[in-house]
């Protein structure tokens, strides 16, 4: 479990994470979503012991990170895939970070294994490809069997399959009971990879809670329906209260379930030829919600008088 309070951290004058506070369960995938520099990668920084908070607390299974013995064992990270001695064998790279951190030399074939990676253990890092070294970089976090995963935008630059891979693992990993916290700036790839999300605009928490009531929440609800009476539907459904929007041949029917409107429709024995429930797209909606937050540069502090 991951636990933020009151989060802050100014660079200067940049305030890159302002006052955020959230949870991170364990045994759920946690999607961690913003715009690009919304505060994602100093959050995790933050959580990582990386980068000090300028005020607030972040927590992991109830400690610091400063306080914890042997911090690999309960926390590992993917932040940086290519960070690796480009002349090192992924072997060679994983037994150099054990030894480094005082963990067992006989889990590096463990993980390697974990992740698909066996069979080119002893090829050289510095040539693999970036599905490769995501994995491998999965590996080290790995390294220590940790309760706690953070990956920053893991599957960035990744092919289809390399991302399929990566959301497969990832629900592996929490269905182990892991907390796995994983940060994207893309809604639609994190509605298919996390049950919960955390998502930030401006250093500020704008939605905590679970990713099927985010996307009920901000995608548009309306039902697309076809009828040969239509006119008569429409003022139907207008001396109820429902907003109707005339579009050709169809109306488009806002905030009523198609099964309200089937069941208006044969109450007044009206054909229907299609019900058509409608989903905005869902990276309309995290524009929609963090638009007003989207801002390539931190924004500055307000000077103060
Ligand atoms: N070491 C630093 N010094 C100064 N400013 C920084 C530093 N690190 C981050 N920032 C600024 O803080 C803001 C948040 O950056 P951060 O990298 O955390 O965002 P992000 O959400 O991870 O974005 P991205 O997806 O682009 O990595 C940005 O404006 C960034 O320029």
């Amino acid at each position: 479990m991951i636990e933020a309070t009151g989060l802050t951290k100014h660079y200067g004058r940049t305030v890159a994470v302002d006052h955020l506070s959230f949870t991170v369960e364990a045994g759920r995938v946690t999607g961690f979503l913003g715009p690009n520099g919304a505060g994602k990668s100093t959050t995790m920084r933050m959580v990582l012991g990386l980068d000090r908070p300028t005020s607030g607390d972040v927590r992991i299974d109830g400690k610091h990170y400063r306080d914890l013995k042997l911090p690999l064992t309960t926390v590992g990270a993917l932040l940086d895939a290519k960070w690796v001695h480009p002349n090192r064998s992924a072997r060679a790279h994983l037994r150099w970070l054990a030894k480094a951190t005082k963990l067992p030399r006989k889990r590096v074939d463990e993980v390697l294994d974990l992740v698909g990676l066996g069979s080119v253990a002893n090829k050289n890092a510095g040539g693999f490809s970036l599905g490769m070294s995501q994995r491998l970089g999965i590996a080290a976090a790995l390294l220590g069997d940790p309760k706690v995963l953070l990956f920053d935008e893991p599957v960035n630059g990744l092919d289809p399959e390399g991302i399929l891979w990566i959301r497969r693992f990832m629900h592996r990993l929490a269905a182990e009971g892991r907390t796995v916290f994983v940060s994207s700036h893309l809604l639609s790839e994190m509605a298919q990879t996390a049950q919960d999300l955390v998502v930030i605009g401006r250093g500020k928490l704008i939605y905590q809670g679970t990713v099927s009531d985010f996307v009920e929440n901000a995608t548009e609800n309306t039902v697309l329906v076809r009828s040969p009476e239509l006119t008569r539907l429409a003022d139907l459904l207008r001396a109820d209260g429902v907003q109707v929007v005339e579009d050709g041949d169809s109306i488009r029917v806002a905030n009523l379930a198609s099964s309200a409107i089937g069941e208006l429709a044969a109450a007044h024995r009206i054909v229907l030829h299609e019900l058509n429930p409608q989903l905005g797209s869902l990276e309309e909606a995290f524009i929609q919600l963090t638009g007003e937050s989207v801002e390539y540069h931190a924004h500055d502090k307000e000077p103060t008088a």
